[in-house]
């Protein structure tokens, strides 16, 4: 995986004789402090500790500036964080390359004023048409505390990561098998918005190509055998609500795979998938080299239905496990990867992977139950975080397998891990929560297994959607909520109402915060049929990525406090937040224009 760096530049007053060598020291340990920070507490998606490079020199002007350009310029660095305890000059130390992501720590103490040259320094972004982070402590330190507070670590973090994410994404594919899957306009990729705001490649696949490589047998036989048992160990077989129905004559001359073939063509269609993205060397040893190098994909979706699922097995299994922290080889990165091809949240569910490190879940947004409507069917009241209402959030077949929370943190509650902290335990109850139906065939004619299980813990979480408005162009959603766990008929009642082989999670948004007034119009003013949530409340890391990628966003609950956009963004009217990032992104516009 590429890993993107941050570099740090310490910048310090330019005159010699006293002051700067007097700062020296204190200059150079702050830039030390803050790569710790960062390098203790962040980690790239693949697991490794974030890496951070510091300017050679202190930088009192213009020349110290080229020198730690050059140094920055074949090392990655994606965001640069400059730092200082004193007055500098501003245009003269300043990170003037367009194509870095920036930030300035000013120290807040007094004897010298590091607050002073922050603003300053601001204020020089601000002209140039550069927007940079400014971080600052609300509380004044001593000169010589080598502290670093909770509100500037959460700065330089929240930068970071961001920083990070869009180095990560840049350069990368996004790899759509298929087409658009039954008009679902965010299956209709925009290349447009993936290079011009995400740096990305966008690819396509027809999906006659899983069929190839499945029926030339393009895949490593000995991972097959692998991959074939611990499905049969791990993946138990559930409901069949197939069973019994008299289906008429297309459906049932529809499913070309039989039936006791179809978990092997399943297995085979997630290798091959995960092949193409990624590509495997093992493929060239086999003679096929083309194949073996993959599309550098980072994302990607399949569109299944129709063209595929009307006679051939489902792509669920595939779905699921592209986007769980495990499968059959043991714990992995999760791989976001869209059902139905739906580009859309599909980069959703790399945001949300990108700001935490942990699978994805994709879902259906199906239905809102009022306390009413739930008392209505079940007899029954809503309680705890389901006290307003709650969104049925249900896939049509694939979710990561993480989304059962069968996980257990240190204190043995369920919950969703970064996938190299999970353990053979938290993954053996992931598969032991979940068992996999046969598809309903008037739906899926060609058959294919869908991962069934419920969210069975109640967690913090995020709820995410990319959508694109003509005459905006891309915004994203962020809502905050927890997971809920119903009552056990509850659950029940209202499970077997819908499609009650497909996966299930209970979401109540936090509401009364920022546009989320009610449950209900969360629901209302979602902006697709599809949405990505992830454990954690990290609707601020989605909204400062956002800012970085001048996606505005649209409709969020985050308390304003927590909010960390470009300093610039305030110049752009400071009275109503989202009109001001509005403006500010269509004036800043896509990185890569
Ligand atoms: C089976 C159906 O076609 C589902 O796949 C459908 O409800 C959707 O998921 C639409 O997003
Ligand atoms: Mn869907």
């Amino acid at each position: 995986m590429n890993h993107p760096k941050i570099g740090i530049r310490p910048t310090i007053d330019g005159r010699w004789g006293g002051v700067r060598e007097s700062l020296e020291e204190q200059t150079m340990n702050m830039a030390k402090r803050a790569a710790k920070l960062i390098e203790d507490n962040l980690r790239y998606p693949d697991g490794e500790k974030v890496e951070v490079v510091i300017s050679p020199t202190t930088i009192g002007g213009g020349a110290e500036a080229a020198v730690c350009e050059e140094f920055f310029a074949n090392q990655n660095v994606i965001g640069t964080l400059t730092v200082t305890p004193c007055w500098c000059y501003g245009t003269e130390t300043m990170d003037l390359n367009p194509n870095t992501i920036k930030a300035v720590w000013g120290f807040n103490g007094t004897e010298r004023p590091g607050a002073v040259y922050l603003a300053a320094v601001m204020a020089a972004y601000a002209q140039r048409g550069l927007p940079a982070f400014s971080i600052y402590g609300t509380e004044v330190q001593d000169k010589d505390d080598e502290s670093i507070t909770p509100d500037v670590a959460k700065k330089i973090l929240d930068f970071a990561r961001g920083a990070v994410s869009v180095g990560i994404m840049k350069n990368q594919s996004y790899v759509n098998i298929g087409a658009v899957s039954m008009g679902i306009a965010g299956s209709v990729v925009n290349v447009d918005f993936l290079q011009k705001y995400l740096g990305m490649r966008t690819e396509w696949v027809d999906m006659t190509e899983v069929l190839r490589r499945i029926t030339l047998g393009i895949y490593d036989p000995e991972e097959f055998e692998r991959a074939f048992a611990w499905v049969k160990e791990y993946c138990k077989e559930g409901m069949d609500i197939n069973a019994g129905k008299d289906f008429p004559e297309i459906i049932k001359r529809s499913r070309y795979i039989k039936d006791d073939e179809q978990w092997a063509f399943c297995v085979k269609h997630a290798m091959v998938v995960r092949d193409i993205l990624e590509g495997n060397p093992k493929l060239a040893e086999l003679g096929w080299h083309e194949e073996s190098l993959g599309r550098n994909g980072i994302s990607g979706g399949f569109q299944g239905q129709r063209m595929w699922t009307d006679w051939l097995p489902n792509a669920d299994f595939t779905e699921a496990v592209m986007a769980s922290g495990f499968n059959w080889n043991g714990k992995k990165m999760p791989t976001p990867f869209a059902t139905e091809n739906d580009t859309l949240n599909g980069v959703a569910m790399m945001f949300g992977w990108l700001s935490t490190g942990k699978a994805p879940i994709f879902s259906d947004v199906r239905t809102y139950w009022s306390p009413d409507a739930v008392k209505r069917v079940s007899g029954k009241e809503l309680g705890g975080y389901a006290k307003n209402g709650i969104i049925h959030l249900i896939n049509s077949g694939a979710s990561c397998l993480d989304a059962s929370a069968a996980a257990k943190d240190e204190n043995g509650n369920g919950t969703m891990k970064e996938w190299w902290n999970l353990t053979d335990e938290d993954i053996k109850a992931c598969c032991e929560a979940t068992d996999w139906c046969r598809a309903d065939y008037e739906y899926f004619r060609g058959g294919g297994f869908s991962s069934h299980f419920k969210t069975s813990a109640e967690m913090p979480v995020t709820m995410i959607r990319v959508n694109i408005v003509e005459g905006v162009g891309p915004t994203l959603q962020v809502i905050e909520g927890h997971t809920c766990v119903l009552d056990e008929d509850v659950h029940r009642i209202l499970d077997e109402r819908t499609s009650k082989t497909w996966p299930t999670t209970w979401f109540a948004p936090k509401i009364g915060v920022g546009a989320a007034d009610s449950v209900y119009n969360v629901m209302a003013k979602w902006g697709a049929n599809h949405g990505a949530t992830v454990e954690g409340h990290v609707g601020d890391r989605l909204l400062t990525l956002a800012s970085m990628l001048r996606i505005p966003v649209a409709f969020h609950n985050v308390e304003e406090e927590r909010i960390f956009r470009p300093h610039s963004f305030n110049g752009f009217g400071t009275a109503d937040l989202e009109g001001q990032d509005y403006r500010a992104c269509a004036y800043y516009g896509p990185l890569y224009k």
